[in-house]
């Protein structure tokens, strides 16, 4: 055999391996920027005809919009230096649809000059929609990790980054800050009472009518821990402060949940502490809640069903910061 037609013979074994992968290769002249070549896989992927790819710049039109221009330019720059890269973007369809595909481009050059590339195009929309999904479980989770589980309130967590910037928010401005602490009375008298998975259920109804009490959208609810729950108010004065006090006090005795083992009263009652401040440069805003809990310790051994504010309260018989239903 002549030792042509062997090259001819390996050129043609080559050319079949080339074209039955699935990765797309392609060859472009970077003097002219013309496709010298591209694989006829790539009309099975995108719909484009093998001889619709005349010029780089279909490649740059095929590109979405959102990264045309920063996937050209990255290339480009690459391409110009010499260096091999790979480069993801959404290509689009004959029929209007975008496909996730990965360049891999290998950079030739002659007397340090670039002449020409060739690369590889793969198919990734299946990487893509895997590594998607992930992302929204994972802000799912995220955003459940921000959630009590049995109540479905804020827990913790989120009440100790919302009290960090409305903190700031506080001092930025010069307003008040105010902190109710919540706890159910004899609670647990009521779970050795009436169970535990009643306890639960008792949980979720304080929680669930608490959190209606609050209406201002910046105003913030949260399952503190146990059966503590806090109640965040952001430019709200001491007034304003007490009388949601108020209403949480009675929004609970209104839901009339029988407490048979409570020394308080046949129903369900709740004791809190108030407390507010506006904040100075300096202050510790873990004081807001250490205040708020010894008031709300003051309410709960001066009787319970009812609530303690951190200021005195002025009421017909003199002053007490106490108030009770
Ligand atoms: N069912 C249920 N009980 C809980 C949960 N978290 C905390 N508790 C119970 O809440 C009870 C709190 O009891 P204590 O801290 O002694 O307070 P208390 O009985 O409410 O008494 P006072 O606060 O003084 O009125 C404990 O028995 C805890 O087990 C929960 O998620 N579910």
């Amino acid at each position: 055999m002549e030792s042509e037609d062997v090259i001819n013979q390996e050129d043609d074994v080559y050319k079949t391996l080339l074209e039955s992968t699935n990765a797309i290769p392609w060859k472009i002249n970077w003097e002219t920027k013309a496709f010298e070549y591209i694989g006829p896989q790539i009309e099975q992927l995108l719909g484009w005809s093998q001889d619709s790819w005349v010029s780089a710049q279909d490649w740059i039109d095929r590109i979405h919009m959102d990264e045309r221009d920063q996937t050209a330019q990255y290339c480009i720059n690459l391409c110009e230096k010499g260096t091999d890269h790979e480069a993801d973007y959404r290509a689009l369809t004959a029929d209007g649809r975008y496909v996730w595909v990965r360049d891999v481009v290998h950079v030739i050059r002659k007397n340090d000059v670039t002449t020409e590339l060739v690369g590889f195009m793969f198919d990734i929309s299946e990487r893509k929609a895997l590594e998607e999904e992930l992302q929204r479980a994972n802000k799912k989770l995220e955003a459940l990790s921000y959630l009590d589980g049995l109540t479905g309130v804020p827990n913790r967590r989120l009440y100790d980054q919302t009290l960090a910037s409305e903190w700031a928010r506080a001092l930025r401005s010069g307003s008040s800050l105010s902190l109710i602490v919540i706890d159910i009375d004899h609670f647990k008298d009521y779970n050795d009472q009436c169970g535990h998975i009643q306890g639960d259920e008792c949980l979720r109804q304080v929680a669930e009518a608490l959190q209606s009490v609050a209406v201002r959208s910046t105003d913030f609810f949260a399952r503190y821990g146990g059966e503590e729950f806090v109640l965040l108010l952001p430019d709200t004065a001491r007034e304003a402060a007490r009388d949601i006090a108020e209403r949480c006090r009675r929004c609970i005795l209104e839901l009339a949940l029988p407490h048979p083992a409570s020394s308080t009263g046949p129903l369900l009652t709740i004791s809190a502490g108030v407390a507010s401040l506006e904040p100075q440069p300096g202050d510790d805003s873990t004081e807001l809640f250490s205040t708020a809990d010894r008031m709300l310790y003051q309410a709960k051994r001066n009787g319970r069903n009812r609530f303690a504010c951190s200021w005195p309260i002025k009421t017909t018989d003199g002053e007490t910061n106490q108030a009770a239903g």
